[in-house]
């Protein structure tokens, strides 16, 4: 038996396994291979996915429930709520109301035939009823688009804060996690507007209900006393509802599909297009003397690509599907919808006398039916995936449930406040780590111990494991094999807010937030982020205050600014408009707005002054700082040989009451002072010691120190 045939027993319908090749359709569209699954309700027992699909939105029914209760505790939507559905419910009975009214016109003209009087009361009143329904509808539309904005807004404003919560409670490896920033993105795409959406399309569905049996019904009162009245309403309803079991299906989901191409005229062209659109090309491309060769080289190629394929995947399918099909069902639709004059012509010709009454009753319905239809339409609209939505609930639910990968521990840190000034003391006890997905080893078999306030600097080759180290030490990873303890405590244990509160790190990497330059100082003590002065005090320690009080802007300088300026669409240096002359910079500059993107360029030397700030902030600034360990990968880098001599100057002060830790390349500065030097090499410490003993041992420590010393000889 092959091996597809003894998949296809064991998988359950329902199942998608992407090794099946009878399981995959393969279907080329234009220079695109879309590859899709197939759909199992038609592989498989009929009906089979369809109960799978409905049981999986059924699973999703609790996240429903959160999103209505979540809703409804949004105190400021309350009265939006309410106002929502009192207009929707009014909208949702005006069409029977109106119906009703029209139901008694046929009354009054059968009455008026009968008798040969006009009830000129009732007439009045079937007036003013029907222009009142028509002023209220009017009203409510007006209303129910009052409320839209505000509502959409509010909930969107909610769920903006879920999802901040969401990403900002995961630790390092689970965010770095591939998968987890899939399920971040897919639900951050819709979490803007899920809730409204699902708001209004619950809102829909009640009203489509609400319209249907009270149209019905009074439909149903109204014709149920004349002659073939239930026949024609019956008729003209059947073709809103074959139009609405056609075209409704619930439980459709998302298909699993894949597109590539392999078309290289495809490729080369998109290629071009980015070359010569992209900032980053155009030293290349000018100085090169590309653009005459590319432009007859783009022609050439787009030519054989020609026009119906050189368009995105997207664009090409959406085509495709749009593509109206031609259905046998289809077909009878539209005759069908002439049925009820068919049936009234006939029965006219029966009974001519009651012409008159089954002309106005045919009018009524098909005026209710195209309303009806429209109904249905909208319904659709809305409601076009049932399934799809509630998956999408659950979606935005599950990321605030992601489960991280570094477990909180629960012993308080540090007990006593005051011990925490003289440093903390720090070891790794046979310490081995590799990266996620990574199958070599960063950290192999490592140990060392650190006293309270002494100073140790690790050095060794690049990739050596330097920056690992610092890393474990605050729990970024956790080690695979071995035990870290700070304080004495088995790392793994500590509460990890209050071990990172005492330990104060400066990455390699170090980053900048798109915020003001007084609040990426400020936040290396969010619990001091409002005092100014202590900003200023950190700045000055890291050497940053000088050339920020130079800038026009001071500490509210936006280092890359998150929010961008909008302009009309003139390009810039327009001078006139239609012969009007204009000053398109002018109001730009009345706005006070930047004429570049971005903010303003600093050094490297000075971005890094700027994290060295914010490590200060909270480290030493103060006698109150409750910083014990002080963790640095190269902080002198970018830094210049002055401002290099300061701050170590600054950090040796501290020798006694805290325990530095650094990463470095520079030997010399640092290590003749150091208590402990730590040679790494290949992921173990290979020497350890003081500066004076690794000289004696005349090993890779003291051959490198001479080499770097050689260099002023
Ligand atoms: N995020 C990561 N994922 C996978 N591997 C990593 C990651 N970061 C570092 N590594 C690997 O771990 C090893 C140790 O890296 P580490 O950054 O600790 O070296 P380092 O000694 O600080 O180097 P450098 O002197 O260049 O800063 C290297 O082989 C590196 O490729």
């Amino acid at each position: 038996m092959g091996r597809n045939s003894r998949r296809a027993r064991t998988s359950r319908p329902g199942t998608f396994d992407p090794s099946d090749r009878t399981r995959v359709k393969h279907t080329k569209i234009g220079v695109w291979d879309l590859y899709e699954e197939i759909d199992p309700a038609r592989a498989h027992v009929p009906g089979a996915s369809y109960a799978e699909r409905a049981f999986a939105a059924y699973e999703c029914l609790p996240y429903l429930a959160r999103m209505i209760r979540d809703i409804c505790a949004i105190r400021s939507c309350w009265f939006l709520l309410a106002a929502y559905a009192l207009a929707e419910a009014g909208q949702a009975l005006l069409p029977a109301a109106s119906l009703w009214y029209s139901g008694q016109l046929i009354n009054i003209l059968q009455i008026t035939i009968e008798t040969r009087t006009v009830e000129a009361d009732a007439l009045f009143r079937v007036c003013v009823g029907r222009v009142a329904c028509s002023v209220i509808r009017r009203i409510l539309n007006h209303v129910l688009s009052e409320l839209r904005g505000p509502l959409a807004r509010r909930l969107k404003a909610q769920y903006s804060l879920h999802l901040f919560r969401a990403r900002a409670r995961l630790d390092l490896p689970t965010f770095e996690d591939p998968l987890v920033q899939r399920q971040l993105e897919d639900a951050s795409s819709t979490s803007g507007s899920i809730a409204y959406d699902t708001l209004v399309m619950g809102a829909g569905i009640v009203s489509t209900l609400v319209q249907v049996v009270s149209q019905v019904s009074v439909l149903a009162s109204v014709l149920g006393a004349q002659r073939d009245g239930i026949l024609l309403a019956l008729l003209s309803f059947a073709t809103s509802m074959s139009d609405w079991v056609t075209r409704w299906n619930v439980f459709a989901t998302e298909q699993v599909w894949a597109a590539t191409t392999k078309d290289k005229d495809y490729i080369q062209m998109t290629g071009m297009k980015y070359v010569v659109n992209n900032m980053e090309h155009r030293k290349e491309f000018i100085t090169g003397n590309l653009a005459e060769f590319m432009t007859k080289e783009f022609k050439e190629v787009s030519e054989r690509v020609g026009p119906d394929n050189a368009v995105d995947f997207n664009e090409l399918r959406r085509a495709s599907r749009n593509r109206q099909r031609f259905s046998f069902f289809g077909l009878l639709q539209d005759p069908l919808r002439e049925l009820p004059q068919v049936v009234f012509t006939l029965r006219s010709i029966q009974h001519p006398a009651s012409m008159p009454v089954s002309l106005a009753s045919l009018n009524l319905l098909q005026q209710t039916t195209s309303h009806f239809s429209f109904t249905v339409w909208r319904f659709f609209d809305q409601t076009s995936s049932i399934t799809e939505q509630l998956a999408t609930i659950r979606k935005l639910y599950e990321v605030a449930n992601i489960p991280n990968r570094i477990v909180d521990g629960k012993i308080p840190f540090p007990e006593d406040a005051q011990k925490i000034r003289h440093g903390i003391s720090l070891e790794f006890r046979n310490v081995s780590f590799r990266y996620p997905g990574s199958d070599q080893l960063a950290l192999d078999n490592v140990s060392f111990t650190l006293s309270p306030g002494q100073l140790c600097v690790i050095v060794g080759a690049n990739g050596s494991g330097k920056s690992t180290i610092l890393k474990l030490s605050v729990r970024l990873y956790d080690p695979c094999g071995g035990t870290i303890l700070v304080g004495g405590h088995d790392v793994r244990t500590l509460r990890l807010a209050d071990l990172r509160a005492a330990v104060a790190v400066l990455f390699q990497d170090y980053t900048h937030f798109p915020l003001s330059i007084r609040d990426n100082i400020a936040l290396g003590d969010p619990e001091r982020f409002h005092d100014d002065a202590r900003v200023r005090a950190a700045a000055a320690l890291g050497g940053a205050a000088d050339f920020v009080g130079r800038l026009p802007d001071g500490y509210e300088t936006h280092l890359d600014r998150p929010v961008r300026d909008y302009f009309s669409g003139l390009p810039e240096g327009t001078r006139t408009l239609f012969g009007r002359e204009i000053d398109f910079a002018g109001v730009r500059g009345a706005g006070g707005m930047a004429s570049r993107t971005g903010g303003p360029a600093l050094s490297g030397g000075q971005m890094q002054r700027l994290a060295v700030s914010r490590t200060f902030m909270r480290s030493v600034v103060g006698e109150d700082a409750r910083v014990g360990l002080l963790l640095f990968d190269e902080p002198s880098a970018s830094l210049d040989p002055t401002a290099e001599h300061d701050l170590f100057a600054r950090l040796r002060e501290l020798r006694g009451n805290k325990t530095m830790v650094f990463s470095s390349h520079r030997f010399g500065n640092l290590t003749r002072h150091a208590d402990l030097i730590l040679y790494m090499n290949d992921s173990t410490i290979v020497e350890a010691g003081t500066h004076d003993e690794l000289m004696k041992r005349q090993g890779e420590y003291a051959r490198i120190w001479m080499l770097q010393a050689q260099a002023f000889l």
